[in-house]
Parts: structure tokens; C-alpha cells; sequence
């Protein structure tokens, strides 16, 4: 007699008429630290990395069938054993190793997605010079990477998080249109503020030099976003996707997600005081958010590497 769990049922098959659609599975956010300790000057590099496989998974999800499910297990101790074998150059590099692997070894799986978030740690300082085996957590932004294959390509992402920037003048919002919702005062002076998540996406076969490109990347971020005097934080945005682009020449495009931190400035009058621009209020939510690509006029899309990626479009 059967149990009525669902295995009892007839198989409906494809009469059905429901189907598989898109899928990928994996292991998710696998924290692995690897100590370079060749000399006694030690390095270290910190990741957390995901790996997701696509592939053919229909005898899975339709009738349970295991051959073909390399399981999430082996995807994590593949990380670990490949951090042993290979090191950890660049979080980039380290993925495109993992991708290679699996689509080139496991028949049924051709394609997938691997993303690592990279914590940095620098050197303590000890009477002026680094330390040789003590780091302290670098706080500005976490780095990111994303390597997605899929029909035999490969798509590169590198990328930022919580990189909090401000500036405490040289930015204005007015010209703005008025109905009859409208309440917010034109200004000449405000702080900007936002937290920028940003990905580069590099052109095929670029041969990049990551970690290069990373640090010039964050370095044309940075000092776009102060050199810019902002009438908007979109036009902040393009100023500094334009200017990566253009200093860039392995990155096809740039997109980034970015919150306006609005900072309201604190009525003081009814303490007998004049606020010039000097004490705000820090917003928490709501907060304004700009979703934005920078791309190469003419260059082909590849809407493969940012699928899946929240936020990005
Ligand atoms: O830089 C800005 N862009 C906006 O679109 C906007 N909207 C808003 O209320 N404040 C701002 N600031």
C-alpha cells in the first residue's frame, strides 16, 4: 500500500504540461582563508565563495535520479582543495579555475556561476614596517567577483561593496519639476553621501591583470566622486562610469547600485541657533537608489554575466 507521499503518484511526465525552467545549484558562501607561507613573511587571502552548476539536472528534479548531482559537498571541498593546489592570485582568477574545473569535467555540467566576496587584511604596523605574520581587516569596501560560463563563454565581473563615500559640499539638486507632491526645497548645497556597489565587466580575452585593474578601478572611483561637482547623483554616476571607462580599456562596461544617504539638514532655530550647513540629520530609509549601467557605445551586451546579480540591470 502506498504511502501518498508524492513517489506513489503516476509520473505525470511531460503530460503534464509543467516544465523545468532555468536552475542552478551549489554551494553557497564558503569561507575559506589561505596563508601564503612560502617565506616567513606571510600572505593571506580571505574569500567567500559560492559556486552554482547548470547543466543537465532533469532527471533530478523530475525523478530524483542522483547520477548527475555533483554534490554540493564536493563543490565545497573542491574550493578548499583548489585554494591547496593553485593559491588564490585574484578572487577572479580563482573562480575562472573553478569554472574550467567543473565545466571541464563534469560532462553534464555546462555552465555555472562562481562569486567570492574578498575581505582584505593589511599588515600591522610594528615601528614602521608591516608585520610579517599579523594583519588587521581592511574597513573601506569588501571586493567582489563573479565568472559566469554559459554556451562555452566565459563573463569576468570584478566589483565593489560598501565603499561609503561623502562630500560635504559641491553638490546640488534643483531644476527638479514641481507638481502638486512635490515638498523637497531646491539646494546649492547638500551632502552627498552614498555606499557604492559597483561590477566591471572585463572584455573577452583580455588577459586582464586583476588586481590592477581593481585598484586603478577604485582609485578613478574615488577621486571622480570628489572631483565631481555634482548637480545630481546620477550625473555623479555617469561621470565616474566614464571615467573608468575611458582610463580602462579591458572593461566593457561598469554598472553600479547606489542609495542617495540623504542628510537633512537640523532646524536649530527653536534653540535660538543658526544652522549654516554644519548639524544634519542622518536618514536611515527611505533612501533615493540609482541602478545604473556605463557602457561602450556599440559593444555587444552580455546579459549572461549579470543575470542572477540582485540589483544590477
Ligand atoms: O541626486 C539626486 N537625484 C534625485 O533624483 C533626487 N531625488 C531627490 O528627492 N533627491 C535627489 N537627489
Amino acid at each position: 500500500m502506498g504511502t501518498g507521499d508524492i513517489e506513489d503518484r503516476p509520473a505525470a511526465g511531460d503530460r503534464s504540461g509543467i516544465v523545468l525552467g532555468s536552475n542552478q545549484y551549489g554551494k553557497a558562501e564558503v569561507r575559506v582563508v589561505r596563508i601564503e607561507r612560502d617565506t616567513a613573511r606571510h600572505r593571506i587571502a580571505d574569500l567567500n565563495v559560492t559556486s552554482l552548476l547548470r547543466g543537465d539536472y532533469e532527471e533530478c528534479y523530475r525523478g530524483g535520479d542522483n547520477a548527475h548531482v555533483l554534490a554540493t559537498d564536493t563543490q565545497k571541498n573542491t574550493i578548499y582543495a583548489f585554494a591547496k593546489e593553485y593559491g588564490i592570485s585574484s578572487p577572479e582568477e580563482f573562480l575562472l579555475t573553478l569554472g574550467r574545473h567543473f565545466t571541464g569535467s563534469v560532462p553534464w555540467t555546462t555552465g555555472g556561476r562562481w562569486e567570492a566576496e574578498q575581505f582584505g587584511w593589511e599588515r600591522i604596523p610594528v615601528q614602521g614596517r608591516g608585520h610579517d605574520h599579523s594583519f588587521v581587516r581592511t574597513g573601506q569596501e569588501v571586493r567582489t567577483a563573479a565568472v559566469t560560463i554559459a554556451d562555452g563563454v566565459e563573463h569576468v565581473l570584478g566589483g565593489l561593496k560598501d565603499l561609503l563615500v561623502l562630500k560635504s559640499t559641491g553638490s546640488e539638486f534643483h531644476g527638479f519639476p514641481r507638481d502638486k507632491y512635490t515638498t523637497l526645497p531646491e539646494t546649492t548645497d547638500r551632502i552627498l553621501a552614498t555606499s557604492v556597489t559597483a561590477r566591471w565587466r572585463f572584455l573577452p580575452a583580455a588577459g586582464a591583470d586583476y588586481d590592477a585593474s581593481y585598484a586603478a578601478v577604485k582609485a578613478l572611483l574615488l577621486e571622480t566622486f570628489a572631483q565631481t561637482h555634482s548637480l545630481s547623483l546620477q550625473q555623479t554616476i555617469f561621470a565616474i562610469g566614464e571615467r573608468i571607462l575611458q582610463e580602462r580599456a579591458e572593461l566593457a562596461e561598469i554598472r553600479f547600485v547606489m542609495p542617495n544617504k540623504h542628510h537633512y539638514l537640523m532646524d536649530l532655530g527653536p534653540f535660538g541657533l543658526q544652522n549654516n550647513n554644519e548639524v544634519f540629520i542622518v536618514g536611515d530609509r527611505p533612501y533615493g537608489l540609482m541602478n545604473t549601467a556605463v557602457t561602450r557605445a556599440g559593444q555587444a551586451e552580455a546579459p549572461a554575466a549579470w543575470e542572477w546579480l540582485a540589483g544590477f540591470c
